[in-house]
């Protein structure tokens, strides 16, 4: 009982809060501290360095956007890279896509895995699809080492550049990440909040304009649980077939029988067009062509 506050120097003078009925897990990975707690009114929480990564109440926001907005803008997704996404959430949804045939994965923590496998099941029940393989490595030389144009899309569903997860949110990554994909591949990355990271998204956006000859766009989705309660994403495409991320051009079937057991409580066509739809002083400094 009491209170877990969420107090980073990565949003200084802010801290949201969460009531604690029990905490349920803490650990210390090789990477990280680790630690799992039943909040009062979002569910189990899953924390690593204080920060908050997800909530059993609002993950689908994040987990279902950042899967959608990419392999629904392009035909007939077969093979797909997610780094990061221990926790399983994004193979969930990555799973609803019956054209795909392989999905990769890279965690570098194995902690956050068997942590989701033990309390978090129905987010975790992503790695049960027998198409996932299941890599526990660094993203960076997982890429290093994949053949050029192996992935028609990549999601990149990390932690903050503060951490672990820095070296995702550099040139050299997503250079990597440009080499694995297909012409007309995609790649989605978690892209901070324009509330709070304006100029680590500036910097990005700039990056991966330099790097993606496709299109360059950044959504976002609301994220009650995250900092400034929203959070963005980088879509982009190699050069190639061109992908027109604001129109989804392979919509979610909505009526096939996985949606009839876990149906999508966020996604729909509606909301991936909205989530390109940026506030003026967002597109001032993002700009989009
Ligand atoms: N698969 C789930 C979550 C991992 N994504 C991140 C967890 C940390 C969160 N901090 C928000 C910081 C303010 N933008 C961003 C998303």
């Amino acid at each position: 009982p009491g209170w877990f506050s969420e107090i980073s120097p990565m949003w200084p003078g802010e801290a949201h809060s969460l009531k604690v009925e029990k905490i349920l897990f803490q650990g210390k990975s090789e990477y990280q501290n680790v630690m799992v707690f039943q909040s009062s009114t979002y569910g189990k929480v899953l924390v690593l360095d204080g920060v908050i990564q997800l909530t059993e109440r609002d993950e689908c926001a994040y987990q279902e956007m950042i899967t959608h907005l990419p392999l629904c803008s392009i035909l007939n997704p077969k093979k797909v890279l997610v780094i990061g996404g221990g926790d399983g959430g994004v193979l969930r949804e990555v799973s609803r896509h019956s054209s795909v045939e392989k999905i990769d994965i890279c965690e570098i923590d194995k902690m956050v895995v068997d942590v989701s496998k033990q309390f978090f099941p129905d987010i975790a029940v992503g790695f049960e699809d027998p198409r996932v393989t299941l890599h526990i490595g660094d993203g960076v030389a997982f890429l290093k080492a994949v053949p050029e144009g192996t992935y028609d899309a990549v999601i990149v569903d990390s932690s903050d550049p503060i951490g672990p997860a820095q070296e995702l949110f550099e040139k050299p990554f997503f250079a990597s990440v440009a080499k694995a994909l297909r012409p007309g591949g995609v790649v989605c990355t978690q892209a901070e909040s324009i509330w709070l990271h304006m100029h680590i998204i500036e910097d990005i956006v700039a990056n991966c304009r330099q790097i993606f000859k496709g299109s360059v766009n950044y959504a976002w989705t609301t994220v009650p649980t995250y900092p400034s309660g929203m959070i963005g994403f980088m879509l982009c495409s190699t050069e190639g077939p061109s992908v027109d991320f604001k129109h989804p051009v392979n919509p979610i079937d909505e009526n096939d029988s996985e949606q009839a057991t876990r149906p999508l409580k966020f996604y729909n066509s509606e909301i991936h067009t909205a989530a390109f739809c940026l506030p003026s002083f967002a597109k001032r400094a993002i700009g989009s062509k």
